[in-house]
């Protein structure tokens, strides 16, 4: 029998293949379809999630064993070997006769007549031996710098150049790095009903005590280990959100304060909506904006699940909104290329190209003109990104600084950030995820003159 995990692994990795699915949610689904113990839930996720991390450098590993080149292969039959060379070279802990068995069980059931091929494939690399590193030490004399960061780390070429162009060698090396390590999860405590000590004291009660306070924000806990937060009851009854500590310094640059009316442009799922909310003791009022009608239901469903009322989900283009009155504040939480947040995205590595970031700044430049003329005199607009690079970051910023003629000028956000971060602020702060195991984020804040 091939083993649920495996075969979960499987499902949803064919479907980021065939159908270009995103792995988070294609694993949901798949993790749905069938009854998976605890174990056999992590060990699927790993396997799903590693693959996808690591595709570049399998797909170099596996091309000497398959002649006429991985192209020519049938999206299954490709799929169950770079699943199983993953786990050979990367997961060393299970036992090879295992993974190998369960591939050419798996290519029997999908695809009957690779079946021999998978088997011959992956006996010629075990035999070969399986330390991928030894082999890439191989391969990568022939390879320029970039080419080698981008094979040792698995990343695409351009973004291995924009990030060493950008960071320096060094840098780029340990942010690519970071990248490749599993997310601790973190949770931002809801203040409106819990302090950082009784949901500690909840979370022991029920056996979870690897538990950090987070050094950026004060109401964050880092919870370590693999653990499913959306189960627990406190999530349930509205206690915690999961939030990465590092997106958490965003609302507050906004200073919201009781009463104020706010405007969050780009809103879905409501993590920092929800956050200003909590940070205005839910009075005041927070129009939360979204553009697919699916996504502002998770903002409505994040605000009722913690008690939220001041908060109004709505659909629509955040370049659309009127503001009429001006707002005290404004959100500009851009769409963006993802590059802060591959640890738990890594299929942005094969998803996105060079071409999407030309596109992309142009919108957030127009989120971000937007966002300025329909503030207040004198109220701030916070425009941020989950990504490292300055075309979609600061150089948004002083484009659309320089464009409104004096009419918006940048903020120093040194004061509201901790000591740790406050000397690293230049044109806003780019926080690299390399530097507190946080994901990768930008912040900046302009104020309406
Ligand atoms: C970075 S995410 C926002 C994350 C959110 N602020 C949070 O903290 O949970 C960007 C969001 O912008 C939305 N979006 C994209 N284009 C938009 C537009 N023109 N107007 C409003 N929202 C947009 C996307 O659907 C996506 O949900």
């Amino acid at each position: 029998m091939i083993s649920p995990a495996r075969w979960t692994a499987y499902h949803t990795l064919v479907r980021v293949a065939k159908d270009q699915a995103y792995v988070n949610l294609a694993l949901q689904h798949a993790l749905a379809k069938r009854e998976l113990s605890d174990r056999d839930k992590a060990l699927a996720t790993e396997i799903a999630y590693g693959t996808v991390r690591r595709q570049l450098t399998i797909d170099q590993l596996l091309a000497p064993y398959v002649r006429r080149g991985l192209r020519s292969m049938e999206s299954e039959t490709l799929t169950i070997l770079r699943m199983s060379v993953y786990q050979l070279s990367w997961l060393s802990k299970l036992p090879a006769y295992a993974v190998t068995s369960d591939a050419v069980e798996l290519a029997k059931r999908v695809n009957p007549r690779s079946a021999s091929f998978v088997n011959a494939v992956l006996r010629s690399y075990l035999r070969d031996g399986t330390d991928w590193e030894k082999r890439l030490d191989s391969l990568r004399e022939d390879f320029d710098d970039i080419a080698q960061l981008s094979l040792l780390h698995s990343y695409p070429r351009w973004m291995v150049t924009r990030l060493v162009a950008t960071y320096g060698r060094e840098r780029a090396d340990a942010i690519l790095a970071a990248g490749n390590r599993p997310g601790v999860t973190s949770v931002r405590v809801n203040a409106l009903r819990a302090s950082v000590e009784s949901v500690t004291s909840a979370l022991a009660a029920q056996g979870i005590v690897d538990i950090e306070r987070g050094s950026l924000y004060d109401g964050a806990l880092r919870i370590m280990g693999a653990i499913d937060v959306e189960r627990l009851d406190l999530y349930r009854d509205g206690l915690l959100t999961v939030q990465d500590e590092g997106a958490m310094l965003i609302a507050p640059l906004l200073r919201p304060e009781p009463g104020m009316r706010i405007l969050d442009m780009c809103a879905a799922p409501g993590g920092k909506t929800t956050q200003i909310a909590e940070l205005m003791r839910d009075t005041g009022v927070i129009d939360a904006y979204d553009v697919y009608m699916a996504k502002v239901q998770t903002i409505a469903d994040a605000c009722s699940r913690l008690h939220i009322a001041s908060v109004r989900a709505r659909l629509g283009d955040g370049r659309d909104v009127l503001g009429d009155p001006p707002y005290d504040a404004v959100l500009v939480d851009a769409p963006c290329s993802g590059l802060g947040v591959m640890r738990r995205r890594p299929d942005i590595r094969q998803r996105r190209t060079e071409a999407d970031v030309a596109a992309l700044t142009a919108l957030q430049a127009d989120l971000l003109r937007h966002a300025c003329r329909i503030v207040k005199p004198g109220g701030y607009v916070v425009y941020a990104t989950c990504t490292l690079l300055p075309e979609e970051n600061e150089q948004v910023v002083l484009r659309v600084i320089d464009e409104l003629e004096g009419a918006v000028s940048l903020d120093d956000i040194a004061g509201d950030l901790p000591a740790s971060l406050a000397d690293r602020v230049t044109v806003g702060l780019t926080l690299t995820p390399e530097m507190f195991a946080t994901d990768g984020f930008y912040m900046a804040r302009l104020r309406r003159n």
